[in-house]
Parts: C-alpha cells; structure tokens; sequence
C-alpha cells in the first residue's frame, strides 16, 4: 500500500510495563520515536493504551486494596492522569500534539454518538494531532464498559477509518497454544477465517497484567476484519515493528481484512459491544440462517440484560452460540413480555406496537 496510511497500534499492559510492576518509560520512548518517524512521514497514527492501572498502582506505591472495581477505578483514575502526562511528555520531543480520548460502550452502541465520537477523531487526525484513548475506567461501571483494550482498538479502528490495527503484546503474535504453558507452541503468520477452531487456540492473560489475553485479541480482529481492515498481533519489543507493519513487512500474525467488508451501518451494528442479549429457539434459528428472514417475538424464548430501543443485542442460539448480532425493536421489559407470542399479540400485551419483528433483517449481521 502506497500514500497516507491511518494505523491504530494498540499497546497492551504488558508491553508498556514489560512484564514488571512499572511502567517501562525507556521502550515507552522507543515506540513514541517509531510512531513520530511515520508521523513525519505523513502517515495518520492512533494509539490506544492500557496501562492506567498499573501506572496508578505503581504511582501510589502498590498499595494493599481490596479486590474490588473500586479499587481498580481508583487506581484508574489516578494513574490515566499520570499516563496521558506521559504520552504528551514523550510526544512533545518530537513536537507532536496529542488529544486524549476517554470512551466507554456508552459513546458507541448508540448510532448518533458513535457518529459524534467518529468525527472527533477524524478531526484530530485532520489536525496532525495523535488521539491517545483508554476506556473511561474511572467511571466506566460493568454495564457500560467495552471491558478490554484489544475491543476497544478494534472500535477505534473502525471509528478512525483505519487502513491497519497493530495489536501490540508480549508474544510474538498468535501461537498454536499459550507459549507461556506450552513450549511446543507455533507461530501462526496468516489467518484468513477466524473459526471456532482457531478461537480454542486462544487462551486468556497468564501474566495477571493484561486483560482478556489472546481470546480478546481475536474478537477485535474479528470486529476490524469484517469492516475491512487489516489487524496485526505482534511483539512490542520487535525492533521498528510499527513501522515494519506499516510497510507491509510480514510480522506476527496477520489477520487478512474481508475483501467485500460490511458497509457501514453493518460495521456499527458488529462493532458495537452488545447492550444485551436473547436467546432464540431452533425455529427461529432456521428462519435467521437460512431463510434470510427477521426475527419475530414468537422464536425469543430468553432475554437477558437491560437494554433499549435501537440498542445492538447478541442474539443466540439455545447451546449459547453467538448467531448474530442485530438492532432491537423492543427494549428489554417489552421484549421478556412479547417473546413466545405471535406477532398480532403485540399490540395487547403491550398496550403499542412497533411492528411485528423484535429485529428486523436489514438490522442483523449473522456472526
Ligand atoms: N495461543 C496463544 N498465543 C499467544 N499468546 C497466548 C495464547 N493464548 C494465550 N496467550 C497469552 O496471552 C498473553 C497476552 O495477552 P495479555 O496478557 O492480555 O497482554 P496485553 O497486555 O498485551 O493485552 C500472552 O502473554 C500469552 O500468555
Ligand atoms: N484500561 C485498562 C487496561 C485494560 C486492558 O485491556 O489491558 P491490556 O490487556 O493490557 O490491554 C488500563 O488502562 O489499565
């Protein structure tokens, strides 16, 4: 690929800390001076780091907390402080401005702020600003929280219109087994179809530093895949990886982007962390899968979650399989009392109606 290029690197715990309780400013320089030489060059950079909690515990001397989300937000909130004052300190050697983004699940799952968020982060870029984002974890309770960092990249991708997402970690990229447990463990350079196979080959965090290990990374590239964007996992430590990533060398593992990528109401609806889910019969699943139809009330046999009108939700099979993910048209109070019921019963059990399917077909990518 020639030209301007928009990549999103992604820098795990792991590689900000390299593996020990602090934040590791010397490779932190490192990877600033990378993303500052393909700056220069005219290339589009976004970061997203984790690292706010362990900066936070570091900052405040490991201190002894409960295991608690309180704890965790608290060491959030002061050490994303610490963390951002840091970027910019590392950024301005290179007289690069940098712009922090604090999002949650909140900012995406509804279609209009997913708008607003996206504009803001192409006017950065329009700007030779670096967007540095992290989840609101301060803030963030489990019900509006993307969770992890890998998700959270893939979202930014998407947001950013980006060429390429680099998953920056530990390993060398995915391995056959956890290269931790397992020494046998191989590397796989190129992944075309991410299957329930290869998802079995995918472990979470060992380390106790990063969440969500390899099975995240593999829901992110997922997500960016189908919005046809090219995703990378790769080990920070590697000598001028961003760059070499950037030039199409291979590196890692190298997840191929969908050559006929969902259009762009359909990368929303993937992308956008489920605000709850239903679970549906097998009638209902013939329907979905292979009849292309919608999925009307009557096939709804479990809802879980509280979600709202207009709001993304997983849709499942009875074993737990994620099918697809869709656009509801009923929110979750309404959607426990219509599911089971035939479509013309709507209107009396709910005293309105918005029409007889709880998603409809034109809202739903099946996964
Ligand atoms: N199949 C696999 N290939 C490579 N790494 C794996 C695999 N399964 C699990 N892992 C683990 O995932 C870890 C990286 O994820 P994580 O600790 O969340 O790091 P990060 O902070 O970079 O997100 C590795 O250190 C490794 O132990
Ligand atoms: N938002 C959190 C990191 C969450 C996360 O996914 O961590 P990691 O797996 O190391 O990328 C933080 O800043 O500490």
């Amino acid at each position: 690929m020639s030209g301007s290029q928009t990549l999103v690197v992604k820098l795990g715990t792991s590689v900000l800390t390299g593996g020990s309780r602090r934040l590791n400013r010397a490779h932190m320089v490192e990877l600033v001076r990378q993303c500052a030489q393909l700056h220069a060059a005219g290339h589009r950079i976004v970061i997203v780091t984790s690292g706010a909690i362990a900066a936070g515990r570091e900052h405040l001397g490991y201190p002894e907390l409960p295991p608690t989300i309180a704890s965790k937000q608290l060491l959030a909130a002061v050490g994303q402080s610490r963390l951002i004052q840091l970027w910019e300190q590392l950024f301005s050697i290179y007289g690069i401005h940098i712009g922090q983004m604090l999002l949650t699940r909140a900012d995406m799952e509804d279609r209009e702020r997913f708008l607003y968020a996206r504009d803001m982060l192409r006017a950065l870029l329009d700007n030779h600003i670096v967007p540095v984002i992290n989840e609101n974890d301060a803030v963030a309770t489990a019900e509006i929280k993307v969770g992890d960092n890998d998700n959270l990249s893939a979202l930014a991708a998407m947001l950013g219109g980006a060429d390429k997402l680099l998953l920056l970690t530990d390993q060398q990229g995915l391995f056959t087994a956890d290269p931790r447990t397992n020494p046998e463990a191989e590397l796989i350079s190129d992944v075309h179809q991410i299957d329930d196979a290869l998802r079995t080959l995918a472990g979470g965090s060992v380390s106790g530093l990063g969440t969500g290990g390899m099975a995240t990374k593999l829901q992110a590239a997922d997500v960016a895949c189908r919005a046809g964007i090219e995703v990378i996992i790769a080990a920070g430590s590697r000598p001028d990886v961003i760059g070499d990533v950037l030039n199409g060398k291979p590196v890692g593992t190298r997840f191929h982007a969908q050559q006929s990528p969902l259009e762009n109401r359909k990368r929303w609806i993937f992308g956008a962390p489920p605000a709850g889910e239903i679970t549906i019969d097998d009638g209902a699943l013939a329907a979905v899968l292979e009849r292309g139809s919608s999925l009307l009330p009557k096939g709804v046999r479990e809802v879980q979650g509280n979600f709202s009108r207009g709001e993304v939700i997983r849709i499942r099979n009875l074993q737990g399989r994620d099918i697809a993910h869709g656009v509801t048209r009923y929110n979750s109070d309404a959607m426990r009392m219509i599911a089971g019921h035939h479509s013309q019963e709507i209107g009396d059990i709910l005293g309105y109606e918005y029409g007889p399917v709880a998603v409809h077909r034109d809202d739903m990518i099946v996964s």
